[in-house]
């Protein structure tokens, strides 16, 4: 089971997340409570472990902007949470390592989810960042051939369950770790971690689970 912890605004919270054992942390470009600047970033996420997949979250931002922040904050990935076309996402895929698709569980397009080329592909509630959940039948639709990651109103206590349900490649929290908008709380970030890894039924194997081995950059 692949982990992602999102929406860190500070090294504090990345460096607990990963100690943790989160594989991912990601960072909120996108307008929201916990936007947060490339230049911090930037600081955060050279100070860790390569191992870490960094992602950057946006929302309908222009690919050669997309693709700038990207290499300013140093994100090894980045996640593109808004309306972007299968022609904006590949174009995105062709100068960014990683790309995470993400599609609010209202989509018309969830069905081709594999024709964006990603290596990733996430379904959320709509909106994204909301803390809320959806109803997690709508994943059906999406074609099993792409490594999937579910996301929207998870928490420690309902993780365990989605897995279950769901049976993602992964799962991604944001709200359901916090103390409040843009600072996480501890004990949830560890306890989310934990349970999500005891109802995994395949253990994620780190970065050779990916297409690439991005620590050997
Ligand atoms: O977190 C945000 O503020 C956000 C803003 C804009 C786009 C995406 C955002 N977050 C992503 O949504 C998931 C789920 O959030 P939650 O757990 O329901 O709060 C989060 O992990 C981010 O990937």
């Amino acid at each position: 089971m692949f982990v992602k912890i999102c929406g860190i605004t500070n090294e504090d919270d990345a460096l607990f997340a990963v100690a943790m054992g989160a594989d991912a942390v990601g960072f909120i470009f996108a307008p929201s409570q916990r936007q947060v600047a490339p230049q911090v970033v930037y600081d955060i996420t050279r100070r860790l472990p390569p191992e870490v997949l960094t992602v950057g979250v946006f929302k309908d931002e222009h690919p050669s902007r997309v693709v700038e922040i990207a290499n300013k904050s140093g994100v090894k990935a980045v996640q593109l949470h808004g309306r972007e076309t299968i022609e904006q996402t590949r174009e995105i895929a062709h100068n960014v390592r990683y790309v995470i698709k993400a599609f609010g569980a209202d989509s018309p397009h969830l069905a081709k989810a594999d024709q964006y080329g990603t290596d990733l592909v996430m379904v959320d509630s709509p909106g994204g960042g909301t803390g809320k959940l959806f109803d997690w039948n709508v994943v059906s639709d999406v074609p099993d051939s792409v490594r999937l990651i579910l996301a929207g109103g998870l928490d420690p206590d309902n993780v365990a369950s989605a897995i279950q349900a769901v049976e993602p490649w992964g799962v991604d929290v944001a709200s359901g770790v916090e103390l409040s908008p843009g600072k996480k709380d501890p004990s949830k970030v560890r306890r989310f971690i934990a349970n999500a890894r005891a109802a995994a039924p395949t253990p994620y194997l780190g970065p050779d689970d990916l297409p690439y081995d991005w620590a050997d950059e």
